[in-house]
């Protein structure tokens, strides 16, 4: 079977192209679409999400301004900073890179991002009305592969979506996407038995577990959609997915490479929601901009 490549780095280039014309009727009103990204440490995934961000934010036209804090910060430093960022009518985005150190509660951090500024959907009054089909905003990463399905037109509905991982980034909104779509949806995780039983009877496999080459040609159900949500780097330095390519290629239907799939989307998705989040500011002058 010929399989067929996700690209995402062309999708995100479409997405990207459709922001243009409304980040400068934003900008015609005197609204600059900015985005904050708060950093503290960093891992090796975050160091590439940062930079690839803050390219294509400044491609857009789109203000990022980067917080880098020490690894050893208080978490009241952290809470005090959250809050003059909801204050500040100038900042339609915040998104603090996870993970968080260990001595933060990133629970705590997460609950003090103003709703309406939580780009990366991940505040719990977000998570709420993702689950009950009304949402606000989406977690970038799911929201990213959710395109790939719209641009080339692969139905969902009805349709048996596996997804590896659990994690509250991916594999948990995932499943409420899907299952929004009206997708028949089944959680795998670290604990699950029979796990690759499973995996062989999706339709649709997303795979988000953080192991490098787990999923391999024999996991997979001839014909399977696959998308790699995986970000790891193998022992020569290589960035490789946690799907083994090699042999999932000619098995699969369709598939998304690591690099060059599901991360551009999640930054093309990210700038899109920071433009939304600009939008409902100026059609609401800041007020209350989700219930109307
Ligand atoms: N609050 C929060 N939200 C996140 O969404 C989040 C996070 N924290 N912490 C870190 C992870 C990691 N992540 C990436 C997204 C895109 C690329 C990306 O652009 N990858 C490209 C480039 C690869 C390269 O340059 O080598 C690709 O896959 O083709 C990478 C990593 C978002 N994450």
């Amino acid at each position: 079977m010929m399989t067929i490549k996700l690209d995402g780095k062309k999708l995100a280039e479409k997405v990207k192209t459709r922001l243009i014309q409304r980040i400068a009727d934003l900008k015609s009103k005197g609204i600059k679409p900015k985005l904050v990204v708060i950093l503290v440490g960093g891992d090796e995934a975050s160091k590439i999400y940062v930079r690839n961000k803050h390219r294509t934010a400044q491609k857009l036209g789109i203000e990022t301004q980067d917080i880098r804090l020490q690894r050893t910060v208080k978490e009241s430093e952290l809470l005090t900073l959250i809050k003059t960022l909801n204050a500040d009518d100038s900042v339609h985005g915040i998104l603090v890179q996870l993970p968080l150190p260990e001595q933060i509660d990133a629970k705590g951090v997460i609950n003090a991002i103003k709703p309406e500024k939580d780009v990366d959907g991940f505040n719990p009054q977000n998570v709420g009305s993702l689950f009950l089909n009304d949402p606000h905003s989406l977690p970038c990463t799911p929201a990213g592969i959710l395109q790939f399905f719209e641009e080339y037109h692969l139905p969902v509905c009805g349709k048996h979506v596996v997804i590896v991982g659990r994690s509250n980034i991916v594999g948990r909104p995932m499943a409420a996407i899907m299952l929004n779509h009206d997708a028949t949806v089944t959680i795998t995780h670290s604990k699950t038995k029979n796990l690759r039983k499973l995996t062989r009877q999706a339709d649709i496999l997303i795979v988000a577990i953080g192991k490098a080459e787990f999923i391999t040609g024999e996991d997979i159900k001839p014909g399977a959609i696959v998308i790699d949500v995986g970000m790891n780097r193998n022992e020569n330095g290589k960035l490789v997915g946690d799907v083994e390519h090699s042999s999932v290629n000619e098995r699969a239907s369709y598939l998304t490479p690591v690099p060059g799939g599901v991360g551009p989307m999640t930054i093309a998705m990210l700038m899109e929601q920071t433009v939304n989040f600009a939008e409902r500011s100026a059609d609401f002058d800041g007020k209350n901009v989700f219930n109307s």
